[in-house]
């Protein structure tokens, strides 16, 4: 298994596939149930639903080896980049809402959608190709930061798992500032700050108006909470790897919950 995961992963350059391969021994258990129920949504956004035909897999469990034991997202918070890692670990498909946005639209890119149409026309879009991917199976979603705003995004979102990818608001700001708002409309701002200040202060106000949404995920990724449990200062120093682990383990720990009150309710 660790063979396969590594020969699948495909990492970006700055992750340290090594340090990954030693982290991986223990093992995490998907049910039979999420197999066969669940499609894995995640607003950093894991959208999985495991094939039940899929001879790959044997037909009781998923494993996924992972053995780090100590251990809805905004803007910049690292769904695409903690997502692929996932979806090489599940060995699912990976896709980003906004990618299939644009290339609903003839491959307009999201802020010319803004600019062209408004956001009223990509919200619907938006809605659309959610819709789309909760029919599908085996799949590891990146949905846009702002699909939990949308209460019927939850009714497809919901047909999986929705792991909200938590990150403080300064962090994301400081990712911001170095990478540029060009392709994210919502944070253009024309204030005469520094990139890092007018980053901040956007994500400030729609986090006022979107950060309760984000607590309808079914399991929360807190990047404060995994620097505390390592010992870490600040989260700048987590790997995007060390944030997939604790995803899985959330992950895991949301279907021993839902298994539990299941068989409560017997
Ligand atoms: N753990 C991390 N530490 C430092 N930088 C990171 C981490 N995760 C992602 N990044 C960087 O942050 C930026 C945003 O990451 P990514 O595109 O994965 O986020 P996103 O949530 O998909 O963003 P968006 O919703 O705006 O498309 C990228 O430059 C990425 O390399
Ligand atoms: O937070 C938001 O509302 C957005 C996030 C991006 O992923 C894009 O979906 C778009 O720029 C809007």
């Amino acid at each position: 298994m660790e063979a396969k995961v590594l020969q699948t992963l495909q990492y970006p350059t700055w992750i340290d596939s090594e340090k990954f391969a030693r982290k991986l021994s223990g093992s995490v258990r998907f049910s039979r149930r999420m197999r066969e129920e669940k499609t894995f949504q995640v607003l950093f956004s894991a959208h999985m639903r495991p094939n039940v035909a899929s001879s790959r897999r044997s037909p009781d469990s998923l494993k996924v080896s992972c053995s780090f034991k100590n251990f809805p997202g905004m803007m910049g918070s690292g769904k695409t980049t903690v997502g692929k890692i996932l979806s090489g670990v599940l060995d699912y498909s990976f896709f980003d809402s906004d990618t299939l946005i644009e290339q609903s639209v003839d491959g307009t890119s999201v802020a010319d959608i803004f600019k062209l149409y408004g956001e009223g026309f990509f919200r619907k879009k938006e809605t659309e190709v959610l819709q789309k991917l909760s029919l599908m199976h085996q799949l590891v979603v990146s949905t846009g930061g702002g699909a939990v705003t949308q209460p019927i995004n939850w009714r497809y979102m919901q047909k999986g798992i929705s792991v909200w990818l938590d990150v403080p608001l300064e962090a994301l700001a400081r990712r911001i500032a170095a990478i540029g708002t060009d392709s994210r409309p919502l944070l253009h701002q024309s204030d005469s700050s520094d990139a890092y200040t007018k980053a901040l202060n956007r994500l400030s106000t729609l986090w006022e108006e979107r950060g309760e949404s984000y607590a309808n995920a079914n399991a929360r990724v807190s990047l404060e909470n995994i620097a505390a449990k390592l010992g870490h200062r600040d989260v700048s120093s987590l790997t995007p790897v060390t944030i997939a682990i604790e995803a899985l383990e959330q992950i895991e720990g949301f279907l021993k919950e839902e298994d539990g009150m299941a068989i409560a309710r017997y």
